[in-house]
């Protein structure tokens, strides 16, 4: 379809989804409409299919989580277009449709910033009038937790503080690519895996031209994890979302900006409520690091080195095509990981996981600037505070290993003086008493790492 026709859509609607239970395949169906016909997409999303069939009760609840997939995938497809109307193929209570609310419009505020369509940060979905059944309650809050494994440090951490507290976790991972494989792998650990194949006709939209830009996949790739744990007749789902990504990366026509919207506490929260009003489920998902600064989970990486050859945090090792073999050692997210972890490693281990030096590059230098907040702002990547990277700073000009390299030397000569008042006064690696998700059984997890 030409881009001109795309242009003047005016609608998206959701016409129907279904799953096979003995495949666990499920296909979500979506359409963009206007004046000049209609384009359809399919998103295939296959499920892990139990040894055991689940229950009835397991299946009522699958059900109800995989209506709020259906929704929340549709941003993808969605984003090709971005039409003035979203309409929803059923009635939603006031906390689902909260949540989907939220999702095509903080979830797609960078999309809207970049774009510079600034009516989608105020979309209003249509909603269809109607009672929606009330979901029975599904309690599986003592069942084994379903830790969600994405290949970079943060949830490694999880992954081993849910272990060394006998949570007993089982890895998870959607489209696991080699990274994650390796990391489960050198876990030990059995691990399940759910595969998302987005319809290729968005690849070819894309191809000539159609609008495109960041969706918040954390959102989608949770709800995989919920629905997969219910099927299962697993637990909560375990995240590793860190207390920075609910900080916007800037604020445009009075809305928050936020690469990680859906990382953040708030999108959590709000998750939270839909599926306990939607699904029944009491103790559905939460960020077990959520109090925690990178910075703090960085140290805590440190202490584990089981998954030294294996480790990547940079995202160019997760796009769909072309991805690099791991760290790119060169974007935001290298840069930061590695200014994070070097003063709680030596320089010899960090080298070896990145393969290569970032601090003794000179070239890296204006990057750097950007992430201690010298120039322009936070960069669009899952990136810590400035405070972080200025702390982190700060230790390595302490250390003889460190302070002498190009990077380090020229950053401590740019900064101003009031950035060093602010590490010393720093509270990075004091946990936040901020909103926390954590149930009491798993709050002490974490102790575990430094028991
Ligand atoms: C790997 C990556 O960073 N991808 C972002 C990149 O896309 P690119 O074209 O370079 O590569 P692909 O990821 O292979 O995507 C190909 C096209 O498919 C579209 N697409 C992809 C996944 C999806 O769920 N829906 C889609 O429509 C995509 O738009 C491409 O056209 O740039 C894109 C545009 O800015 C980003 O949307 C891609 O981001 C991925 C969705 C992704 O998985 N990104 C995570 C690594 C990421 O950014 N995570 C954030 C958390 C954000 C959140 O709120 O969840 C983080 O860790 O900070
Ligand atoms: N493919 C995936 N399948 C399931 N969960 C994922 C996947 N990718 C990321 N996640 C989860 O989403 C959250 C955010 O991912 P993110 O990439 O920030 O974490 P990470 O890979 O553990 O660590 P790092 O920040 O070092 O990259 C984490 O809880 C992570 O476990």
């Amino acid at each position: 379809m030409p881009n001109t026709q795309l242009a003047r859509m005016d609608s998206f609607t959701f016409p129907s989804y279904s799953i096979d239970l003995s495949t666990g395949e499920a296909l979500f169906d979506y359409a963009l409409t206007g004046p000049d016909g209609e384009q359809r997409f399919t998103e295939v999303i296959t499920l892990p299919v139990p040894e055991q069939s689940p229950s009835d009760a397991a299946v009522a609840a699958l059900g109800r989580v995989l209506e709020l997939l259906h929704v929340v995938a549709g941003v993808s497809y969605y984003k090709a277009a971005a039409p003035g109307q979203l309409v929803l193929p059923a009635p939603l209570g006031p906390a689902a449709a909260e949540f989907v609310t939220a999702v095509y419009t903080k979830g797609l505020a960078e999309y809207a910033y970049r774009n510079q369509l600034p009516y989608v940060l105020e979309l209003t979905p249509q909603i269809p009038q109607g009672r929606v059944r009330p979901a029975a309650e599904y309690d599986n809050s003592d069942r084994r937790p379903l830790s969600a494994v994405g290949g970079g440090k943060d949830s490694i951490v999880s992954l081993e503080a849910l272990r060394r507290a006998g949570l007993d976790p089982v890895p998870f991972s959607v489209n696991p690519n080699h990274v994650i494989k390796a990391v489960n792998a050198a876990s030990g650990l059995t691990a399940l895996a759910a595969r998302r194949r987005l319809d290729p006709v968005l690849f070819e939209l894309n191809a000539a031209g159609a609008r495109n830009g960041h969706i918040p996949v954390t959102a989608i790739n949770s709800l995989i994890a919920v629905a997969t744990a219910v099927l299962h007749g697993l637990g909560p789902v375990v995240m590793s979302n860190e207390r920075s990504a609910s900080d916007p990366n800037l604020i445009w026509n009075g809305h928050e900006i936020n690469h990680q919207w859906s990382k953040g506490v708030a999108a959590e929260g709000l998750l939270r409520a839909a599926l306990a009003e939607h699904a029944g489920l009491t103790e559905p998902y939460f960020s077990l690091l959520r109090p925690l600064s990178e910075l703090h989970i960085a140290r805590l990486f440190a202490t584990i080195d089981r998954y030294d050859d294996v480790v990547t945090s940079c995202n160019a090792a997760f796009k769909l095509r072309d991805a690099s073999e791991r760290w790119c050692r060169d974007c935001p997210k290298c840069r930061f990981v590695f200014l994070a972890l070097a003063p709680f490693m030596s320089r010899q281990r960090i080298t070896h996981i990145f393969g290569g030096d970032l601090l003794a590059d000179a070239t890296q230098i204006p990057g750097y600037r950007e992430l201690l907040g010298i120039d322009g702002h936070k960069p669009f990547e899952c990136v810590g505070e400035v405070e972080e990277s200025v702390v982190a700073l700060s230790l390595l000009a302490q250390q003889p290993e460190w302070r002498d390299t190009p990077v380090v030397t020229a950053l401590v000569a740019a900064l101003p003086d009031t950035a060093w008042e602010t590490a010393a006064t720093s509270d990075t690696f004091t946990p936040s008493g901020g909103p926390s998700y954590v149930p009491p059984t798993y709050a002490k997890a974490l102790n575990s790492l430094t028991a």
